[in-house]
């Protein structure tokens, strides 16, 4: 470690990247090796997420603080839906607005959306009401080429607001694995990475898209990471669970 950010944060440096084949192998071994679940891993996701976002955007008291969050389809959407449960139940305003109808949800997003609805948070379009916040769960390492649909303009939305934008694990529309900015894709202010920094995200280039960037611990055991083809050295989270890369 060497030191803390200006929030806190402690900074990082020699965590390895990993490409989207990598995360697909690490999921793997998570759950038929370890029998550690996707819901587990997206809960301390999106649990890392709502606590950067306290932390760097909304400290003090989060009465009257609004947070849009926008969730896609996908485990991106489910974390951010996690997120904006932890966040409303510290007192923020929640806005939740999906990618799609949100009936046509499936699997753990919606899981993580019937949990929302049950505490009063209904999805519904991007409010009139400027947010102090926006979280960005569209798309996350399964995105496939440009984005589309709700998503694309979802991301021009978020691009034009004044408020900060904190993407989770990689901005909407940025290929986190080759660094290849699409047309459109978020401009975050922070992201935060989970498990290991993927590829694309350590360019200078990436800069624009990821703004700081902060890397969560999912608690994958470091030993899995030697079980990886090729295998990967991976340092253990010792000073803290959310660590400062760039
Ligand atoms: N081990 C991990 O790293 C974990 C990852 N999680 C999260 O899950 C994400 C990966 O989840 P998934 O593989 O389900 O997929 P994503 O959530 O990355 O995205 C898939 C969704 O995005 C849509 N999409 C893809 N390309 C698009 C385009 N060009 N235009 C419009 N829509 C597009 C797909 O139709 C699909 O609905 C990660 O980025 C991370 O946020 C966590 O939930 C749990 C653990
Ligand atoms: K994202």
């Amino acid at each position: 470690m060497t030191g803390t950010d200006e929030f806190g944060f402690p900074i990082a440096r020699g965590f390895p990247t990993i490409d989207t084949p990598g995360m697909a192998q690490v999921d793997l071994l998570m759950v038929q090796f370890y029998g550690i679940s996707l819901p587990q891993m997206m809960e301390n996701a999106g649990c890392a997420l709502a606590l950067v976002a306290r932390r760097r955007y909304l400290p003090g008291d989060l009465a009257d603080r609004h947070v849009v969050v926008l969730a896609g389809f996908g485990g991106n959407g489910g974390g951010a839906m996690v997120a904006a449960r932890r966040l409303a139940g510290w007192g923020a305003q929640v806005s939740l607005v999906p990618s799609g109808s949100a009936d046509a949800l499936k699997g753990m997003p919606a899981d993580q959306c019937a949990i929302l609805k049950a505490m009063g948070i209904l999805p519904g379009e991007v409010p009139r009401m400027p947010p102090d916040l926006i979280l960005d769960g569209l798309i996350g390492y399964s995105l496939r080429g440009a984005p589309e649909g709700r998503a694309d303009a979802l991301i021009d939305w978020a691009n034009r607001q004044d408020a900060p934008v904190l993407a989770l694990d990689v901005p909407s529309g940025f290929d986190a694995i080759n660094g290849t900015p699409h047309n459109p894709f978020i401009r975050a202010d922070a992201t935060l990475t989970l498990a290991l920094p993927k590829s694309g995200l350590q360019d200078g280039g990436a800069a624009n898209a990821t703004g700081a960037l902060y890397l969560a611990d999912i608690s994958v055991p470091p030993a899995l990471y030697r079980r990886l083809a090729p295998p990967l050295d991976v340092p253990p989270f010792l000073d803290g669970d959310i660590m400062r890369l760039l």
